[in-house]
């Protein structure tokens, strides 16, 4: 699970600081094909999560087309981003008459548009506005680009996810490797809390975080962190995993009415982006824990670790061993989410 991102941001920004004339030689050459082409969209482009995302994105390699569409305010990013000099060409779009076009020829489509949280709000009171989003945008997806890798950032992600699922394959395009609930914040945050905790160096930590992405449902596995050993007390994994699930509404809360996490998921929803181009492109071994259609347990949608490959998902990991908290906690959310699924099932089908 860990990702080099950082060292592809690093590398990205290195080659476009540089102004010697070998760097302009190199840089032509590198836009020239060492990377396959690859375009990414970003849908809700203007919002809080959109914009860090589009900055990100653009500074991602792998990328050579970046497409960014909102229902308003598109135009003025995409202008401010596309000045960055790396190596994608960016384009705007705003309004849903240049959907179409925002979409067609995606590889991946990243989804961060929707209403966020305010304080005393669960995810699932946002469903009522972003259920009916997620459904439209995940048609035009169908129309346009229905090969393309789908990752949905929109709350609640427990339910949007089955919703998209439901419109592809009432649209035939429905292919299950393809499509992705972000759930890679709970593992950034897992890994900040545990290293905290533990006192180990933060970029050598691991956790899993499987279950799903609201409240309980939220199931880091502590007892597979590594680097292990650190003597931890029982109290102190509840209470980390007490923190890691209610790592979003901290945020809400502090941000006392403005919204909910933005940069944090931003520089998540990068990572989990980054991991799925690598698997594209055919990089060996890109494993990231993320929500997809799954058969580990009895319920038809769950978070755990997968092997990204060329198609998407290539393999979803099992959960491995268990520890007897972790084991209460699992059966403890499949209620919960198995609600979150029906939901999300129903709308798209009603
Ligand atoms: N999966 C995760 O871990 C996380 C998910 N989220 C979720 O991400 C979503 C977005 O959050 P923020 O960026 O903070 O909200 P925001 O309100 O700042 O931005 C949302 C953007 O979506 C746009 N939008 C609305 N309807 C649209 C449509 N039909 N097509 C395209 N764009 C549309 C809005 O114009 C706005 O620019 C929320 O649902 C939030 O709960 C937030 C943090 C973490
Ligand atoms: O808490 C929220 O509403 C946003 C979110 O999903 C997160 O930060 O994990």
């Amino acid at each position: 699970m860990r990702t080099s991102m950082f060292r592809s941001v690093e590398t990205a920004i290195r080659r476009a600081s540089s102004s010697s004339t070998t760097s302009h030689i190199v840089r032509r050459s590198y836009a020239s094909g060492s990377h396959p082409e690859r375009k990414v969209a970003v849908l809700g482009a203007a919002g809080g999560i959109g914009q860090p995302l589009a900055l990100l994105m653009k500074l991602n390699p792998l990328v050579s087309s970046l497409s960014l569409y909102d229902i308003a305010g598109t135009l003025g990013v995409a202008a401010d981003v596309s000045h960055i000099n790396t190596r994608s060409e960016v384009k705007g779009y705003t309004g849903e008459d240049q959907l179409g076009q925002a979409l067609e020829g995606c590889d991946l489509v990243i989804i961060p548009a929707g209403v966020p949280r305010k304080p005393g709000m669960t995810r699932d009171d946002l469903f009522n506005i972003n259920a009916g989003i997620v459904k439209g945008l995940a048609a035009a997806i169908a129309k346009y680009c229905p090969n393309a890798l789908v990752n949905m950032i929109s709350n609640p992600v427990n339910s949007t996810v089955p919703i998209a699922a439901e419109v592809f394959k009432k649209a035939e395009t429905y292919d299950e490797k393809k499509l992705f609930g972000v759930t890679t914040l709970d593992v950034v945050r897992a890994k900040t809390f545990y290293a905290g905790k533990a006192g180990v160096h933060v970029a050598d930590v691991n956790v899993p975080v499987v279950g799903g992405h609201a409240g309980v449902t939220i199931l880091p596995l502590f007892s597979q962190a590594t680097p292990a050993g650190s003597n931890l007390s029982d109290e102190e994994i509840k209470a980390l995993t007490k923190r890691t699930q209610d790592g979003g509404t901290e945020v809400v809360e502090a941000k006392a009415g403005k919204g909910s996490a933005t940069l944090s998921m931003a520089y998540a929803g990068a990572v989990f982006a980054d991991a799925c181009l690598k698997g594209l492109n055919g990089v060996p071994n890109i494993v990231e824990c993320s929500y997809v259609q799954s058969t580990i347990t009895d319920l038809p949608f769950f978070a755990s670790k997968v092997r990204l490959g060329k198609n998407g998902v290539e393999e979803v990991l099992g959960l491995g061993n268990l520890s007897d908290f972790e084991k209460e906690g699992l059966e403890n959310l499949k209620a919960e989410l198995k609600s979150s699924i029906e939901k999300g099932i129903k709308f798209a089908n009603s």
